[in-house]
């Protein structure tokens, strides 16, 4: 097989266990009714179950991404999806909220280390020019990952039973650590030294590689763009944006559902049209500060209208998934200023994205409830206007934040000598 098409081969071997990350952490929104009545738990526990993967998730990425650039993806990709799967069945099999909250944090740890050693890959095999648009199929894959977990779950776990579907997709994980160990290779047989990744590096190296990534204040400027970008995202559309609209549209769950679907969609293709972009015009900075201005603007209008017509909502959420594609150039800023280092740089900005993924939902929260009037809607808290523009201000507050430190990025770039990269001789 040409090297080209092999590569490819492999990269989609390796897409296809980072589907089952995205799978199996959204699936807890599908098999929320089925998981409480077998815990009996309340939402809050619900909540800590579904969190529980996030806390683990976050924290381990700085290492994850020191143990893919130390051991190389195939040996990692294939022991994360093994671990994950060992949580999957634990979950899967669990009869208490304490072995099923294990079961999960385990499927968390494993996970973890997958989509830095997927970029470590990328980053071996392909061109420079290449690595922003592999990023963003890369991440179209975790998107796909996240419409399966929804009404296809839903149609298999009602026909099936949740136990047995998620038993089966802890088999396929482990289906396909097997196919990574079996196709694909660290790195090209002709690669340089430095993209050695193959444990040969001494932990002595490797810390000073994370001592650097940490030392660069680039780093912090996109950890936290991301912080703020990913984890106000994923609060609006994975947490309130549903009863949001069903309780201020007064629609039903379905077409709210329907509302959220849509910008599934948008964070499945927006990584790639945007990354893409970003190869083909040679601009990365640029684009990040692009895609935070038409965040801010996008929320902005929901928080100055609050109950824009539902198609507006419907654009909006839908532009500001599609965007995240552009903040994820900074995934390949971080491996250009990083080259020997690069998981450890991709896992510390992406660790930093899904801390607010894990903090925002609270944050918001403490917000909607500051303004809550008491009133119940089918036992649920319904929210009120104020509720969520005071929410919707501080998303977009968060956008200009976000906006100021892609700004600082773009100007310490262009101020930057042509092609200097933070390596270790450094
Ligand atoms: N964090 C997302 C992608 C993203 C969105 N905005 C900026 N980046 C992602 O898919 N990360 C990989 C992961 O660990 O799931």
């Amino acid at each position: 097989m040409a090297a080209l098409d092999r590569r490819h081969v492999m990269w989609a071997t390796l897409a296809c266990g980072f589907l089952f990350v995205n799978f199996f952490r959204n699936s807890t929104a599908v098999l929320a009714g089925d998981l409480a009545a077998v815990y009996s738990a309340t939402a809050a526990e619900l909540g800590l179950l579904h969190s529980s993967f996030f806390y683990i998730y976050a924290a381990a990425q700085l290492p994850g991404g020191l143990v893919a650039d130390r051991f190389g993806p195939r040996r990692v990709v294939a022991g994360g999806l093994v671990g994950m799967a060992v949580g999957v069945a634990v979950f899967a099999a669990s009869g208490s909220l304490v072995v099923g909250f294990l079961g999960r944090a385990l499927a968390g740890l494993g996970a973890s280390v997958i989509y830095v050693a997927v970029l470590r890959f990328c980053a071996n095999w392909y061109a420079p020019e290449e690595f922003a648009t592999m990023t963003g199929f890369t991440i179209a894959a975790a998107g796909l990952g996240g419409i399966l977990a929804t009404t296809p779950l839903a149609l298999a776990a009602g026909a099936a039973g949740w136990r047995p579907v998620l038993l089966g997709s802890a088999v396929a994980m482990v289906v396909v650590a097997v196919a990574v160990v079996s196709v694909v290779r660290d790195r090209p047989a002709d690669a340089p030294v430095e993209a050695a990744a193959d444990g040969s590096e001494s932990l002595g190296d490797v810390l000073a590689g994370a001592r650097r990534v940490l030392a660069d204040l680039d780093t912090w400027l996109m950890g936290l763009m991301l912080f703020l970008v990913i984890g106000l995202n994923f609060t609006v559309v994975g947490l309130w944006g549903v009863p949001y609209i069903v309780h201020l549209y007064d629609v039903s769950v379905a077409t709210a559902a329907t509302t959220v679907l849509v910008a599934n969609v948008g964070f499945a293709l927006g990584p790639p049209v945007l990354g893409a972009l970003s190869d083909r015009l040679g601009r990365r900075t640029e684009i990040i500060l692009a895609s935070c201005l038409a965040f801010t603007a996008a929320y902005g209008v929901v928080f100055l209208t609050v109950t824009p017509p539902l198609f507006v909502v419907g654009a909006v959420l839908f532009l500001a998934m599609f965007i995240t594609g552009g903040t994820a150039v900074s995934y390949t800023v971080a491996k250009e200023r990083h080259v020997e280092d690069s998981g450890a740089a991709t896992g510390t900005i992406n660790g930093l994205g899904y801390a607010g993924a894990a903090i925002f939902p609270a944050v918001m929260g403490l917000a909607l409830d500051a303004y809550w009037t008491g009133e119940l809607i089918d036992g649920a808290r319904a929210y009120t206007t104020t509720g969520y523009r005071v929410a919707f201000g501080v998303v977009t507050l968060g956008g200009v934040l976000a906006t100021a430190c892609a700004l600082a990025l773009h100007v310490r770039d262009h101020r930057r000598p042509e092609d200097e990269a933070v390596t270790a001789a450094d």
